[in-house]
């Protein structure tokens, strides 16, 4: 009989993340997986080059034995052995999300022998996808909950856009000395300040940053006149971009410490005032409801909250597909069970009793 544990990749997104989570939770828990129905939403299914190059580093990472990995794959058989930490380096040659690289080896790493350091190169701000920034300034601090002296850090040495990549960031990570405690987010505190970047890179002119930053800045001014906000212009010089590129990051803090953020990546004929005015609607969203994580930040704390030890809480707004899919596949791998349940102003909250994995190496 098959010991494999069979995920299925067409789950309500049906995109990438399900196979990532999959894999990672395989390796971290040494469960061998199959994923089945990969990417079955998306309009070309199967593993493409960012999914590939995922699985690739972490069958490298963990000696794993696969099969399927091919580009287009629909189907993959991911079988690992122990987690060895060391120097990794990625190549995509695209403008594969780097990000979404990280993603998946970012919890694995924390269980290895050793200290680790992986180099990417590919997109640093690509569509569908955490900015580099918000995986430095949202999702990082965030995970610092789970252990205060977790030592992840992430720098970018180039940035790189869409179609071409050339974006290059490195990734150092400390293994855990003991397992990860649940986190509480919770408690909203007291709204603080909104900050931000609009950057633009390449050929592309000032007046996008501009538009970016001035339709950002005057929703919040227009909401909350008495806080500040404070979005930076600035313009990546050529030996930190090559490319065209442009797009904001938002982030906004409270006095318990939350931060919630919001972005957007510009497109071919990018428009700055609906971008700008998007992003900060979006983050305005958030502000008024109190909620202590954001749409993104969501499912990529499932993972975490599954592994840790204790109950970790989150309140948060509506649930994402992407975060229902992550619980599916948390829940299938590990055994865990989250608990839903909804407030009165649109409020989510999300808690799991974690497994309190800790691999003993
Ligand atoms: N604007 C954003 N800010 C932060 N995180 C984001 C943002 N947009 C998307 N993400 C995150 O990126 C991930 C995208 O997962 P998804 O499965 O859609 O991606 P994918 O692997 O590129 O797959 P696919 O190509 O199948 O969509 C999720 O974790 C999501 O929260």
């Amino acid at each position: 009989m098959s010991n494999f544990v069979e995920i299925d990749g067409s789950y309500l997104e049906g995109g990438g993340q399900a196979l990532r989570n999959a894999i990672s939770l395989s390796v971290i828990l040494n469960r061998p997986v199959r994923v089945v129905k990969i990417r079955a939403n998306r309009p070309k299914p199967g593993l493409s080059h960012q999914h590939l190059h995922g699985v690739h580093l972490l069958r490298a990472i963990s000696q794993a034995d696969v099969n399927g990995d091919a580009l287009l794959s629909t189907e993959l058989e991911f079988t690992p052995r122990r987690i060895e930490g060391g120097m990794y380096k990625v190549d995509t040659r695209t403008a594969a999300s780097i990000t979404l690289i990280y993603q998946m080896v970012m919890p694995v790493l924390l269980f290895a022998n050793s200290s680790s350091r992986v180099d990417v190169t590919g997109g640093t701000n690509v569509a569908f996808s955490p900015q580099v920034e918000y995986m430095q300034q949202v999702l990082l601090p965030s995970l610092k909950r789970f252990a205060a002296n977790t030592a992840m850090e992430l720098t970018v040495l180039h940035h790189g856009f869409y179609p071409r990549g050339n974006g290059r960031c490195q990734l150092n990570v400390e293994p855990l000395q003991q397992p990860l405690t649940a986190a509480q987010f919770m408690d909203f505190g007291q709204f603080r300040e909104v900050k931000g970047a609009a950057y633009y890179a390449g050929r592309l002119p000032k007046f996008i940053a501009y538009d970016l930053q001035h339709s950002a800045e005057r929703e919040i001014h227009r909401l909350w006149p008495d806080h500040q906000c404070n979005i930076q212009v600035f313009k990546h010089t050529p030996d930190r971009a090559r490319d065209n590129g442009a797009g904001i990051i938002l982030t906004a803090l409270t006095s318990t410490g939350c931060v919630l953020g919001a972005g957007s990546v510009g497109e071919k004929n990018i428009d700055g005032h609906m971008i700008g005015s998007n992003a900060s609607c979006e983050l305005a969203g958030y502000i008024k409801n109190e909620v202590c994580v954001d749409a993104h930040l969501q499912d990529q704390l499932i993972i975490f909250m599954a592994l840790a030890k204790g109950c970790s809480r989150m309140r948060t707004c509506a649930l994402s597909k992407h975060t229902r899919t992550a619980i599916y596949v948390a829940e299938q791998m590990t055994g865990v069970k989250f608990n839903i349940e909804y407030g009165d102003f649109g409020q989510t909250f999300v808690s799991c009793e974690g497994l309190g994995h800790f691999n003993n190496v």
